[in-house]
Parts: C-alpha cells; structure tokens; sequence
C-alpha cells in the first residue's frame, strides 16, 4: 500500500478513514495473506507519516475530535508490516502495528514518540505499544525526553528491524514478507498475533468504556 498525501503524509481524519476502509477490504480479501505499507511520496528525503495531523486536532468540536479518536484506535488495531523513512509520533505508532519494520539507513530519518516535545502526551496505548516493542526502561527514557531516533539507534534499540539502503528498502521488505509468508496455516498466524495482544486489546477496551 502506498501512503501518498503530500506533503507529510500527516494522520488527518479523512486519510485515516481511507487507510482503514482500505484495509478492511484487503481483510476480505481472501488473496491477500500481507501487506508492505510504503510512502509514496516526492519530497527529499522522504517522510513516512508526520503523525497524526496537528491541524485536526486544534479548535474541533468535541464530536468531531471522538470521531478522529476511534479512527486512530481502529488504524492501531489493523496494521501488518511497513517499510520507512521519517516517522514521529503517530507516524512511528502507524509503524510499531506492523509485524516488522525495516527503515532507510538514513541519519537524516527519524522515527519516536515525541509527543512531550511538542507538550502533549502519548496516550497509554501508543506507550503500551512502544513498550512492548523496546522493553519498559527504554520506553521511561524514550517518552519522557520525546527522543527521536537516528536509524542506527533505532536499531540499537530494537524500534526497528532492520536498515537497509535507501533503493533497497521495498526489495528487501517483499523478500521478509515472502518469509513470513512460509509459515504455514493463515490461522495459526493470526490466532498467535491475537493471543500476544489479547491482554492489550482487553485494556483498550476498558479504558473506552470509561
Ligand atoms: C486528541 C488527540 C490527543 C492527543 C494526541 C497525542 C498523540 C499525538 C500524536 C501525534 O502524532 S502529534 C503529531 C506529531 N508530529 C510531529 O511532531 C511531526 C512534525 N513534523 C516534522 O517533524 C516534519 O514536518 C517532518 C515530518 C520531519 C518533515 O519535515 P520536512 O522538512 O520534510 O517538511 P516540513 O517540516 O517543512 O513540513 C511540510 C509541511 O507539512 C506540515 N506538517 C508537518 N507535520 C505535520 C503534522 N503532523 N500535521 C499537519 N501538518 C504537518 C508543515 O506544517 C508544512 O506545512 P506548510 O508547508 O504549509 O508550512
């Protein structure tokens, strides 16, 4: 799938509503056994997703911000694999769904959560998500200073998982997803991913019920 909405491919409500129709007509889909989320777009060096779109979430009405909350949690709950340059905030969320992250050997890149940078703070399922990616201490550290990490500490860390260079990037993401694609039995697949996440998914669940 190819994200292409310049400039920054930024998280707006109407981006995110296309993104997850589109994903769930790839989920009915019963062809498709993967997906290699990339950004498409022209600008130098490239920028995966900017985040979530600062413009949406400033002097909306209330109605209008829950509706961009639940679209934000339903893109959370649907992503597979992705391939990247710059990711911040929501952008590198978009990038902790996926099963495997393989990022541009870049250091003009950076990927994090930088939420307190910008003097918001990173909701308890995009901490949640990022801890079980890079472990609870590097996430303390990661959040509280809003890091944003060149591609070798990225790697460092394990936020991603691999980096390769920057016209090697889709090869090497549809060689990975090849595979991934040999273990056999779609279902075993997809009942051990929901099984990791069960615990997760139960606690989103209950904060949204309060
Ligand atoms: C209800 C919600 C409550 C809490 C939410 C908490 C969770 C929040 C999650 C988030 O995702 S918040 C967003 C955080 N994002 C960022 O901090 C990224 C900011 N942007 C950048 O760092 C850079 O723009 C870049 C992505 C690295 C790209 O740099 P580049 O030099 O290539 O472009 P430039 O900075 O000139 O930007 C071009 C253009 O795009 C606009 N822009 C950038 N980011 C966003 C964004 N997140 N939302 C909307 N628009 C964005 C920027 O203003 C420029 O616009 P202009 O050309 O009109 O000036």
């Amino acid at each position: 799938m190819h994200m292409q909405s310049p400039p920054v491919n930024s998280l707006s409500l109407d981006f995110l509503t296309e993104l997850c129709i589109s994903l769930e007509k790839l989920e009915m889909d019963k062809g498709c056994r993967g997906l290699i989320i990339t950004s498409v777009l022209s600008n130098q060096p490239k920028v995966f997703s900017a985040g979530l779109d600062i413009l949406e979430m400033y002097g909306k009405s209330p109605e209008h911000c829950g509706e961009f909350w639940k679209v934000v949690q339903e893109m959370w709950l649907k992503f597979y694999g992705s391939n990247m340059g710059s990711s911040p905030a929501g952008g590198c969320l978009l990038s902790l769904t996926c099963d495997y992250r393989i990022m541009a050997d870049n250091p003009r890149y950076t990927i994090g959560l930088n939420e307190t940078q910008l003097g918001i703070v990173a909701p308890f399922w995009f901490k949640e998500t990022m801890v079980n990616t890079v472990g609870h201490r590097n996430t303390e550290v990661a959040l509280q200073l809003g890091l944003l990490y060149k591609p070798a500490e990225a790697l460092k860390i394990g936020l991603v998982d691999q980096l390769v260079p920057e016209d090697q990037v889709f090869t090497v993401a549809s060689q990975t997803m090849t595979k991934w694609l040999t273990i056999p039995g779609n279902v075993s697949v997809i009942t051990t991913k929901s099984t990791l996440n069960l615990l997760f998914s139960f606690q989103l669940w209950c904060f949204n019920l309060v």
